[in-house]
């Protein structure tokens, strides 16, 4: 082939940096709009989500909660027994859902969906320009980072000898560790520290706040440190991590109350940074290893021409697998549009504006009790100078909590907007809570009426009727 004939081949309309979970969405989108879409990838096409976080933790945490849902229920208790789940089996579980490690499934996924994959680090090389290896490739409408984020282990004194564990060591271990210290009380903090208790490890859980998931509703960090300790969590709250140190054998963590844990492994569980480091943003006017700021069609803001697009964790909106692919959808189809030379209107919720980031987030943490969240937290309306109510309703007392376990418990809250008697956010913690949060994710992003949530009947008898009980409190008991 002649040089012209390469520089042409290497020339796409969209090149995906990053095949994570939002990569793949976005280039997905960009080839079925048909733009000649390329992705490039420097690990597995999957991403960290597939290998190193959701899939595997949450692969991790399932077989004891299905365990506990059995025990819980008198009749299945006496069947389901006192042993523990079978720590080998689970492992051997987790591994087959992350392909041990391979990436073929998801290699023939991109084939067949018409999109060229590049293994390789990629780096920016100037405007629409990017170079993998010996290739230099050029886009000619898009360039989309996608290259998620990685975790933070704080500089403290013998750290790097500690050979700590991050999110990736800790949902890919093949051995349960005898003691397991984690450090941080965040959501990687609380599902490990609930994961590898349930494996057999005895954890100690090490955090700076009152109680673990900070940025939730209180009752909900209260609920989750009360279920980690009934399952034989040491949990600490109010301690900070001085200094590490370990030889051959165990480590020794520090804590600044003077005490000290010693533990076989330990976790540092304590935040993410973006990876935009190396990967020359420095080409194009902006900092290397920083967040990228991004506009609601999830372009890059201050770079000339709108050619350079941030989808996923890079751009810090919200860094959860489902909120990046919305985003990658969205981005998708403005990239699209542009090309085609459409109008981009981005007006909110329409199809080119990512808005839900700003006001409808969906969460779950996977601990036991489950923590189920969407929208303001009640701290966060009043941040936010909202004129609200908090209402609180305990989610044990409904006939289909009780039918679903003995003794349920657990607790919700909707925060209701004053202004206009709409719902700005909803909590629920309590077994399966999970699966309780679309129907609140709906009322917040469609912003129903508090009227008009009376028509929405709850089926009898499942634990939906707590959204019963909530608005007869919110009708019958007159803010304080
Ligand atoms: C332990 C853990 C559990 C989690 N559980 C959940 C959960 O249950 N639900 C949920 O919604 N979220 C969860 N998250 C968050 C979720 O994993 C992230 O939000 C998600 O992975 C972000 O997707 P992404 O595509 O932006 O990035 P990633 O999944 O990180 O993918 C980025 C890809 O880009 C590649 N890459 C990076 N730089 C380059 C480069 N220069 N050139 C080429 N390729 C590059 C990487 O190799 C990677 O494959 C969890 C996170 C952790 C740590
Ligand atoms: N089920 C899920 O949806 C799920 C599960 C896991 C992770 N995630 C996502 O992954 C992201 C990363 O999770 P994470 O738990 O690593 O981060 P996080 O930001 O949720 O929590 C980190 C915690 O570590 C604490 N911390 C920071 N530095 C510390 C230090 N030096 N000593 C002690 N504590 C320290 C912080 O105060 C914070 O509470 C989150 O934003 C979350 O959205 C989601």
């Amino acid at each position: 082939m002649s040089d012209d004939a390469n520089a042409a081949h290497d020339t796409y309309d969209v090149i995906v940096i990053g095949a994570g979970p939002t990569g793949e969405n976005v280039a997905d989108r960009t080839a079925a709009a048909g733009l000649r879409t390329v992705i490039v990838e420097s690990e597995l096409v999957g991403g960290e989500c597939s290998y190193w976080a959701c899939i595997p933790s949450k692969a991790l945490l399932r077989p004891a909660a299905a365990l506990r849902a059995a025990r819980s229920v008198e009749g299945a208790r006496q069947v389901a027994g006192e042993r523990p789940v079978d720590a080998a089996a689970v492992l051997a579980r987790r591994d087959s859902f992350v392909g041990d490690w391979r990436d073929d499934g998801q290699v023939s996924w991109l084939d067949s969906v018409g999109v060229e994959l590049v293994r390789g680090h990629a780096r920016l090389d100037g405007p629409r320009r990017v170079v993998v290896g010996e290739r230099r490739l050029t886009a000619r409408h898009a360039v989309v980072v996608c290259t998620g984020s990685r975790a933070v282990v704080p500089e403290l004194p013998g750290v790097a000898a500690a050979r700590p564990w991050t999110s990736r060591e800790a949902t890919a271990a093949k051995q349960v560790p005898g003691r397991l210290a984690i450090v941080g009380g965040g959501v990687v903090g609380a599902e490990m520290a609930a994961a590898w208790s349930s494996l057999g490890s005895r954890v100690t859980l090490l955090m700076r706040g009152e109680r673990p998931l900070p940025r939730m509703e209180p009752f909900a960090g209260d609920l989750v440190a009360d279920g980690l300790r009934e399952a034989g969590v040491d949990v600490r709250p109010g301690v900070s991590v001085t200094g590490l140190s370990r030889g051959d054998g165990p480590v020794e963590v520090a804590l600044d109350s003077g005490d000290s844990v010693t533990a076989d492994e330990v976790l540092f569980a304590t935040g993410r940074a973006p990876r935009t480091d190396d990967l020359g943003l420095e080409t194009v006017g902006l900092e290397s290893g920083s967040w990228l700021d991004v506009d609601d069609s999830l372009r890059v803001t201050g770079v000339p021409d709108g050619w350079l697009y941030c989808v996923g964790d890079p751009n810090h909106r919200a860094l959860l697998t489902h909120q990046g692919k919305y985003q990658a959808r969205i981005a998708g189809a403005a990239i699209a549009a542009r090309a085609a030379g459409e109008p981009v209107d981005d007006t909110a919720w329409g199809p080119f504006a990512a808005t839900a980031d700003h006001a409808a987030v969906p969460q779950v943490v996977f601990t036991e009790p489950e923590v189920a969240s969407v929208g303001l937290t009640a701290a966060a309306a009043e941040a936010a100078g909202r004129r609200y109510r908090a209402v609180d309703y305990d989610l044990g007392s409904v006939s289909g909590a009780a039918l679903y376990a003995d003794g349920y418990r657990g607790q919700a809250r909707m925060v209701v907007d004053l202004a206009d008697e709409r719902l700005l956010g909803a909590t629920f913690v309590g077994p399966g809570a999970g699966e309780l949060l679309h129907a609140a994710t709906i009322a917040v992003t469609a912003r129903v009426p508090v009227s008009r949530l009376w028509h929405a009947v709850p089926a009898f008898p499942t634990v939906n009727e707590i959204w019963l009980r909530l608005l007869e409190t919110y009708r019958d008991q007159p803010a304080a």
